[in-house]
């Protein structure tokens, strides 16, 4: 399946786009969080255009095939691939933040058992953590860091849309959990959705400590 580019993409540009997602996916499958397939991730190619995991791919031995260009839309283009079956999510953030050029999901362990805990009260709190401060724009562990658990639906638009509704209350957002699903976050660049994604899967494992020490 190859992947044709419209002129206004460059190619060295695509595929290092394509070669950064490849590599973070290998290291975060090393991890274990991307069992059995699950996950996706893809990186801002323009204002039009993303390039993220084309559907079903083992995240372990992902390499620059296994990534295709989609419009803002999440269609697919210059390819008969078919994209990630969330690529809405990652769309929905390339076009609600201009300056975010990375968006990680992933289905750990930790991720999953906290987004079946939390699932009733819709959010998990996080405050008085030191690590908060590796999301950017928090500046003191004091602060509250709200992770919203949004319900596992199948049916992407409604799913995009109790996205759009926490956004449009105003309230904000880094990275939100999926009832019984795994988490999604992103960043200005690569390196920062992986310091995002790290520091809640960090904040997520320390509350489920808490949570079977109090028991
Ligand atoms: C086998 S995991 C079910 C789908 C999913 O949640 C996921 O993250 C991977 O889907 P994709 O279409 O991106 O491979
Ligand atoms: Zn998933």
């Amino acid at each position: 399946m190859s992947q044709q580019l419209p002129d206004s993409v460059p190619p060295d540009l695509f595929a290092a786009r394509a070669d950064a997602i490849a590599s973070a996916a290998r290291e975060l499958a090393l991890a274990g969080w991307t069992p059995a397939t699950s996950s996706n991730f893809s990186m801002r190619i323009d204002d039009g255009h993303a390039a993220i995991t084309i559907s079903g791919r083992d995240k372990g031995r992902l390499t620059r095939d296994d990534i295709m260009l989609v419009d803002m839309q999440g269609r697919a283009v210059g390819t008969d691939a078919r994209p990630s079956a969330e690529t809405a999510l990652h769309t929905q953030v390339y076009r609600h933040w201009p300056e975010a050029q990375a968006v990680l999901h992933t289905h750990s362990r930790t991720q999953s058992v906290a987004s079946r805990l939390y699932a009733n009260a819709g959010v998990v709190h996080l405050q008085g953590w030191e690590l908060q401060k590796a999301i950017t724009g928090h500046t003191t562990h004091e602060s509250v860091l709200e992770i919203p658990v949004f319900p596992n639906i199948q049916h992407m638009p409604e799913l995009v849309a109790r996205v759009d509704a926490w956004l449009s209350a105003g309230k904000p957002l880094a990275a939100y959990l999926i009832d019984g699903h795994g988490i999604y976050t992103w960043g200005r660049d690569m390196a920062e959705a992986r310091r995002h994604l790290e520091a809640l899967e960090f904040l997520l494992g320390c509350e489920l400590d808490l949570r079977r020490l109090n028991a």
